[in-house]
């Protein structure tokens, strides 16, 4: 079975994005972490743009990992010589071909830009180093002046030539069309750079890959130049479960890889992200769901489970939500309802739906409690008892936490980057941090600086299993607190129950 090869440039043209920079520290957690992913090849940065890029490239070439370090440089001696003091096992060089690009850019002639391409490769080569050259812009470059171009470089000895789609104006039709002949003319690997300009860097990037590509390059969640490049997650499963082909990747570290990329970056991924993002896995429609508790395949492609990318299945409540689903997830808190009182609670669910309310988890708990008469306030495992947060312009945000858990006093404290953020981390350490806080949403339900505050959040244990519940009032730190506390205390009775 053939074996695609991944290269990242999460760290490169993923760090080209608008407003991201990554500290050394960040660049090293990203690139250890592609590591143990299993990517091949790491492009690590750009290692002439300035001192501290030089300095990460040579410390991510120096960890000793699996995956190889590419450093980018332009057709300049100096841009090649600094990637090549990094240490890097691989020197990417570029050059515009498109005639836009040639005349607004470098201004040379097409024969000058062979030739140095040609002298790049050698003198790189002549350094024991691996070389791969873009022809950048190929996508808007006459088919020919490409084939001359790529021709010269693999005759002066590259490793691998790149097809950039710099603009992203490519379709997967162009694209194959493209790769099936540059792949006839040369007998280099080829690797194609999409982007994600009219939405199609994944789609493109595939039918390179059917059109015989060697590898691949690409983002984690995307990010880089404009609208970004490949996905990471996207294309390794299209071309694996979809295609049947081979990649290196540890596919189980893709939600993990996303979700550090997702912190590191600042750039949060919309719920509806494929395979890495929240919502890839949940279902709130109750047909759907109805058929996902029975047999996932129903409503889901299948072909990818969210074991295989690290990810887990959510059943959500809501509006859309029907009987099965909301009967299971009660029995799951330990709720046995008669069909009566399921069907009362599944009314609510939906007149609550309609007048626009997000309904909780804790809501439907709440209103199965209420129905049968029971109100079981001594299982709770957290009672909270005092909640102090200190914060100003001059201090750390501070939480300080007394609290009962599972009938033992217990004293917590935490910082955090608000008084909210320091306050949940506070409330985390009672339970030993092992629950994760995937939503947290607030809005104000009445006006003015006295207004009430709703607080909406998702809560996840260590086992993937979530639940969701609110809190409200008009101090915002303990709206907050109470929602968190409301949706552990349901997780952990779950727990017991199980
Ligand atoms: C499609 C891509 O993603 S390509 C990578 C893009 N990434 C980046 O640009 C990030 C890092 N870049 C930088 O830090 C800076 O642009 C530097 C250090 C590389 C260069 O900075 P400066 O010398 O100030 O030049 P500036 O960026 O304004 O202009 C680019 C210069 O490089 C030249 N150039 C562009 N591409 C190439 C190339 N592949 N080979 C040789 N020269 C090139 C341009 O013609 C221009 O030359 P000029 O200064 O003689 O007119
Ligand atoms: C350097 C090249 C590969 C690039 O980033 C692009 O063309 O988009």
């Amino acid at each position: 079975m053939r074996t695609v090869k991944v290269f990242d440039t999460t760290l490169r043209d993923g760090e080209q994005t608008p407003g991201i920079s990554f500290p050394l520290s960040y660049k090293i957690q990203i690139a250890k972490q592609l590591d143990k992913l299993g990517v091949d090849i790491i492009e690590a940065g750009f290692p002439a743009a300035t001192q501290g890029e030089f300095d990460a490239v040579k410390e991510i070439a120096s960890l000793g990992l699996d995956s190889k370090v590419c450093g980018l440089a332009r057709l300049v001696k100096h841009d090649i010589d600094r990637a090549i003091q990094a240490d890097v096992d691989m020197v990417h060089i570029f050059i515009s071909t498109s005639k836009i690009q040639i005349e607004h850019t470098v201004k040379k002639s097409r024969e000058e830009i062979v030739e140095m391409a040609v002298e790049g490769v050698e003198y790189i080569k002549s350094h024991g180093v691996e070389c791969m050259f873009s022809a950048m812009d190929a996508t808007r470059t006459e088919v020919e002046y490409l084939k001359t171009i790529y021709k010269a470089v693999e005759e002066a000895g590259v490793d691998i030539v790149n097809v950039p789609d710099t603009v992203g104006v490519a379709t997967p039709f162009t694209m194959y069309e493209l790769i099936r002949e540059l792949r006839e003319h040369l007998k280099v690997p080829i690797d194609v750079h999409c982007h994600n300009d009219f939405g199609l860097a994944v789609a493109n990037t595939y039918a390179a890959v059917k059109a015989g590509a060697d590898e691949v390059q690409v983002t984690v969640n995307g990010i880089g130049e404009r609208a970004g490049n490949a996905s990471l997650a996207e294309v390794v499963m299209l071309i694996t479960a979809v295609e049947g082909l081979k990649t290196n990747i540890k596919t189980e570290y893709l939600v993990e890889t996303a979700r550090l990329v997702e912190r590191l970056s600042g750039i949060k991924l919309p719920p509806n992200t494929p395979i890495v993002g929240e919502n890839a896995f949940s279902h709130e429609s109750g047909i759907h769901a109805h058929g996902v508790l029975s047999e996932a395949a129903t409503f889901e492609p299948g072909l990818i489970t969210p074991e295989m990318v690290g990810h887990r299945r959510r059943i959500v409540i809501g509006k859309h939500a029907g009987r099965h689903q909301i009967k299971k997830m009660l029995e799951d808190a330990g709720y046995a309802v008669s069909e009566d009182i399921l069907t009362k609670i599944v009314e609510k669910v939906k007149e609550l739906g309609d007048k626009g309310k997000k309904v909780t988890d804790l809501d439907v708990i709440t209103l199965a409690e209420v129905l049968m008469g029971e109100v079981r306030k001594e299982e709770r495992a957290i009672i909270l008892d005092e909640a102090t947060v200190l914060t100003g312009n001059r201090i750390t945000p501070t939480a300080v936490i007394n609290a009962e858990v599972d009938g033992k006093k217990r004293v917590t404290s935490a910082i955090g980057v608000g008084p909210v953020d320091a306050a949940l981390k506070a409330v985390a350490e009672l339970v030993g941090k092992s629950i994760r806080i995937t939503e947290f949403r607030m809005d104000a339900i009445t006006g003015g600086s006295d207004a009430l505050a709703e607080v909406y959040v998702t809560v996840e244990d260590e086992d993937g299993r979530s639940f969701t519940a609110r809190g409200a009032g008009a101090d915002i730190v303990m709206a907050s607190i109470d929602a968190v506390i409301n949706a552990v205390n349901y997780l952990m009775k779950m727990r017991k129950n199980r």
